[in-house]
């Protein structure tokens, strides 16, 4: 029910938060900050619009959630070049994510 998908999905933002230290992940890129980020990624996504996303009862199963995680990871290993801090933050978060997700499966809400 959506109760129990709002609270698992609170819970694993909140994890995914507490790895993200430097908020490279928190807030969503500027083309100030990054530029022509705007250009070369289609679907942005950050940890404050997926919170604000679980506030308005937006998601509707675990996997939308999980895709818009998969989002925030990607798209910082599709701008920045894998040398930088930002690449290498995204990639272990996402390994990080995929665990934390996978042990959440048995609350996947697929009855
Ligand atoms: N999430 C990202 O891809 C990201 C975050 C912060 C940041 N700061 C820069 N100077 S480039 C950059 C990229």
């Amino acid at each position: 029910d959506a109760k129990l998908l709002n609270a698992v999905a609170s819970k694993l933002l909140s994890m995914f938060e507490l790895k993200d230290e430097r908020k490279f992940f928190a807030w969503p890129v500027t083309d100030q900050i990054a530029p022509g980020y705007s250009a070369i990624i289609a679907r942005p996504m950050d940890f404050a619009t997926m919170r604000g996303k679980i506030r308005s009862g937006k998601y509707t199963s675990l996997k939308n959630f999980k895709e818009d995680f998969e989002l925030v990871c990607t798209n910082a290993q599709t701008y920045n070049q894998p040398s930088t801090v930002y690449y290498k933050a995204a990639k272990r978060l996402q390994h990080y994510g995929k665990k934390a997700m996978h042990s959440s499966r048995i609350l996947d809400l697929k009855s």
